[in-house]
């Protein structure tokens, strides 16, 4: 990819704070919360951040030439806010292996974070990497051979958690120095899930390396919330003309960082900036996966069946709306009444409607069925067993399969099978939950619900 706009000359106004935090998954979201939290703590001068694409060098190419620096800018409906980010220090493509081994084993690196995306961590139904997935294949024989001591730079490590695993090895064979590890994807207890993948991985091939981790790496949970769309090349421009910065980020006023976890290396003040520390994050990582995240997920299958193309205007349709809050009262019942539930729903549909931010449905149904299965199949699961239709999720479900039929929506993940015409819903929820899928009842609604969802659809 090209630069839409080229990069601008920015310069530091004071000293690059140094590396002590290594960021795999630069993107828009990153740059939007970590990097905002760590350059708004009390310590930012002492916390600064090395960031590595998932694969592309055109993010990494812009933030070099601007010495890291980029304009976030917050938009609600009363006008633009805008500043200039400092925490990123260096930017490099996710390719390059050599720095970021560096970079995970460098005994002055404290924290790693991830925003991987949920695809990112390939993992199958179980949580654990996905054995039938060819790339976490051919990374757990890359690995193999390199820890018969073969060079690393002939060995394309190609998965996050590949890579990771062997910066960690590097770590655990020069010093063994502890370290965080701290997800900031949207998966439930994305800490232990990251902890056990990287172990798992590791366990096969490099055991002492799985049993250093088990005892020197802490993988810390977190829940990340800020709305931050991937920005359209016509915004972008408009952006660069107004503000002067090659990549800027847009992004929505609110914000906020929930986390559970040691860090053994220490860590920036971001209780400074607004993040909240917890031991319980289990139920504010609910509130806001079901709530927003499945909503979105709705809303992205729903919404393009009904021919909208962002989140703001799938909300302004009657339809799409009465499935939300549909979903949402079911969700609700699972979650501790104390978390200001009524509160948290009227925000997120004034956050959901925001003017500003336009969040395009074909962005968010990207791996749609990983979603459903962390976001959906949670809920339907627990009101089932309470004795309930679980109607709402029932909706969400049909409209996935007939937004997958209608080719707006993937269909599989991970190689399963995607609806087939003989036995479509079972068949289909085997991806998504075994306990739905033999949920005779639940079936049967579902497929009436496909029904509905298609004398809904609006083409
Ligand atoms: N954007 C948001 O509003 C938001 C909010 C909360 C959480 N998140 C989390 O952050 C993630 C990234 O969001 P973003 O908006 O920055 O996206 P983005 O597309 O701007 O950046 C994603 C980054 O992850 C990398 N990546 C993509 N697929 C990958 C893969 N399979 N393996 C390894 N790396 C991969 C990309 O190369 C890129 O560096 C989301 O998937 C979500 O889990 C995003
Ligand atoms: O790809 P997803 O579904 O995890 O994310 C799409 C959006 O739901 C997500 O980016 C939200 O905007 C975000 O999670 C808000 O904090």
């Amino acid at each position: 990819m090209s630069l839409v706009v080229p990069a601008h000359k920015r310069a530091r106004t004071r000293p690059a704070p140094p590396v002590r935090i290594v960021h795999m998954g630069l993107g828009a979201f990153s740059r939007s919360h970590t990097a905002w939290y760590t350059a708004h703590a009390a310590d930012a001068h002492e916390w600064g951040i090395a960031a590595y694409t998932g694969r592309s060098a055109y993010l990494a190419e812009a933030l070099t030439a601007q010495d890291g620096l980029y304009t976030l800018i917050e938009r609600s409906a009363g006008g633009d806010q805008a500043e200039v980010i400092e925490s990123i220090v260096r930017a490099h493509p996710g390719d390059d292996l050599d720095s970021l081994f560096a970079d995970i084993a460098a005994v002055t690196t404290s924290i790693v974070t991830l925003t991987i995306t949920e695809a990112g961590y390939r993992s199958g139904a179980d949580g654990a990497p996905d054995l039938t997935d060819p790339l976490v294949v051919a990374d757990i024989a890359a690995l193999r051979t390199l820890a018969r001591g073969s060079d690393p730079g002939t060995l394309r490590l190609q998965t996050a958690l590949g890579r990771l695993v062997w910066g960690l090895e590097l770590r655990r064979r020069s010093h063994g120095t502890p370290l965080a590890v701290v997800s900031c994807d949207n998966l439930p207890d994305n800490g232990r899930h990251v902890g056990r993948s990287v172990v798992s991985l590791a366990r096969s091939v490099l055991p002492e390396t799985a049993m250093w981790c088990e005892q020197n790496i802490s993988f810390v949970s977190s829940s990340v919330d800020r709305i931050t769309p991937r920005i359209s090349s016509q915004e972008q421009v408009a952006l660069a003309a107004r503000y002067g910065d090659g990549v800027p980020v847009l992004t929505e006023p609110f914000h906020d960082w929930v986390l559970a976890g040691d860090f053994p290396e220490g860590r920036p003040a971001w209780e400074s900036s607004g993040a909240r520390f917890t031991n319980e994050l289990e139920p504010w990582e609910a509130r806001k996966l079901w709530l927003l995240n499945g909503a979105h997920t709705l809303l992205a299958c729903l919404g393009l069946l009904r021919g909208h193309v962002d989140v703001a205007r799938a909300m302004a349709d009657p339809v799409c709306r009465q499935a939300v809050e549909e979903f949402w009262s079911e969700a609700q019942r699972h979650l501790p009444e104390d978390l200001d539930l009524h509160g948290y729903r009227a925000a997120l549909i004034e956050r959901f409607t925001n003017p500003g931010i336009v969040h395009r449905l074909s962005q968010i149904v990207l791996d749609t069925p990983t979603k459903l299965r962390l976001r959906i199949a949670p809920v339907a699961e627990r009101e089932r067993r309470a004795g309930r239709s679980a109607r709402g999720c029932a909706t969400v479900l049909a409209a996935w399969m007939v937004a997958s039929e209608s080719g707006l929506a993937p269909a599989s993940v991970s190689g399963i099978e995607a609806p087939t015409k003989d036995n479509s819903v079972a068949g289909a929820l085997t991806a998504v939950s075994a306990e739905l899928a033999e949920d005779f009842a639940f079936v049967t609604l579902i497929e009436q619900s496909v029904q509905q969802v298609k004398s809904l659809v609006s083409w």
